[in-house]
């Protein structure tokens, strides 16, 4: 586990042992207390490397907010906590490039902090990518991004902004300006949108000012949200934050109907929609293998039922690692399948290897050596539900021969 240090300055006993407790909840952050400047400029010159900062404005030994610029120096990123709210102050201090201006008000206040540093931690893992063909706002964006440890990714024009997104399936949200070469951004979006490999890509268009009926336009077309130009950096990184959280709800919510919990991989309900559009888009092949574990009843039997459960939760780990890029299911109970564009030969192939890996492993802390029977079908069928109908029949008939081997219909 990667384990964050975070500096936090601050004179106050109480409001140190509260950010103390409140960060240590969350395993990867180490809180470094320092109670005034000096400390934290011994602490700031030595080789530690510090995640994110939370400073106090007033310190004993410094008391006009000297500490902001000395972690900003160090490129830390930094949130300042204050005693009393004063508008200017806060815009000269996000102008800095201070990361948040949070009063003491209440504990609610501690939480909000808390909250900007776990949103800075999770940024680090999300890549942007930046089209905008002019190059001094490509560059304001990128700086406002990196503030926040987004990874930016930059392009010029429309068309390789696409090209980008196809080379790299881990760019999370595109940020597009309308007005660029070859393909300009509302039409970006419009080709992304028709794309179902984008459908999860988060969009946030960019529009000039007084042209309302183009940030309509983004929006029609997909965008997720749009910002009017020349904007202010702090709307901006709400907008962005906003549009990712709500993009992250999905697919929490998503996984919750789609994912089953304990062994982790798809469910049910899933193999039949993903297997029903595989079907329809497959142009030669569609192979399916049911997976039955032998003699299950009697793991829960002799160990009980939560060794069963941490059985097949080991066996789902095991199908992931041996699967990766097929549709892997769990079809119910100790049944599982798994789908793929290739021939019968090609999975049957694969399913030896996984089964023979699997006789030699001690699964769980019984030490568990599991067989499977296995269903294979990869003959010409008219439906999805064939598919399955068929692989069921042959591992019927795997069990009935004497279980642990795999019947095939090739
Ligand atoms: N622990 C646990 N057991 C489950 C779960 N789902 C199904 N089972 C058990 O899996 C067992 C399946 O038993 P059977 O269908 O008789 O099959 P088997 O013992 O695996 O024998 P064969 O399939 O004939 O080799 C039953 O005892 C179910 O209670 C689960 O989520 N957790």
């Amino acid at each position: 586990m990667i384990e964050r240090k975070i500096l936090v300055v601050e004179d106050s006993p109480v409001v140190l042992k509260v950010l103390n407790h409140l960060l240590s909840q969350n395993p990867i952050f180490i809180p470094v207390l320092c109670a005034c400047y000096g400390e934290a400029k011994k602490r700031l010159n030595s080789d530690e490397e510090f995640f994110a900062a939370i400073v106090d404005l007033n310190l004993p030994d410094a008391e006009n907010g000297e500490i902001v610029d000395l972690v900003l120096s160090h490129k830390v990123p930094c949130v300042v906590l204050t005693g009393t709210f004063d508008d200017n102050l806060r815009l000269s201090l996000l102008n800095k490039g201070v990361l948040d201006y949070i009063t003491k008000d209440s504990r609610y206040s501690f939480n909000h902090v808390i909250k900007v540093i776990e949103r800075l931690s999770k940024n680090q893992g999300i890549k942007i990518l930046v089209a905008e063909d002019s190059s001094t706002s490509r560059l304001f964006i990128k700086i406002l991004l990196e503030q926040y440890r987004f990874k930016v990714i930059e392009a010029v024009n429309g068309q390789e902004a696409l090209a980008k997104l196809e080379e790299d399936p881990e760019i999370r949200m595109l940020i597009t300006d309308h007005n660029m070469p070859l393909v300009n951004g509302y039409e970006l979006v419009r080709m992304l949108r028709y794309n179902t490999r984008f459908q999860d890509l988060v969009i946030l268009g960019l529009s000039a000012e007084g042209d309302n009926a183009l940030s309509a336009k983004f929006i029609k077309a997909g965008a997720n949200d749009f910002l009017k130009k020349p904007f202010y950096h702090e709307e901006f990184h709400c907008r962005v934050v906003h549009s990712l959280e709500a993009q992250e709800m999905l697919e929490t919510i998503r996984d919750l109907a789609n994912i089953d919990p304990l062994t982790k991989l798809k469910n049910r309900r899933c193999l039949f929609d993903e297997g029903e559009r595989l079907f329809r888009e497959a142009s030669s092949y569609l192979s399916l293998a049911m997976i039955d574990l032998d003699h299950f009843k009697r793991v829960n039997d002799t160990y009980g039922h939560i060794v069963g459960d941490e059985l097949l939760e080991a066996v789902g780990q095991e199908i992931r690692l041996a699967f990766p890029s097929m549709l892997a299911c769990r079809f119910g109970g100790e049944e599982f399948c798994i789908v793929a564009p290739v021939s019968g030969l090609e999975l049957q192939g694969k399913m030896e290897a996984f089964l023979s890996g699997l006789r030699s492993k001690e699964l769980t802390e019984a030490k568990i050596v599991l067989t499977c029977s296995v269903g294979l079908c990869s003959q010409p069928v008219d439906s999805f539900e064939e598919l399955v109908r068929v692989a069921d029949q042959n591992l019927y008939e795997a069990k009935r021969l004497g279980r642990d081997r795999i019947v095939s219909d090739h």
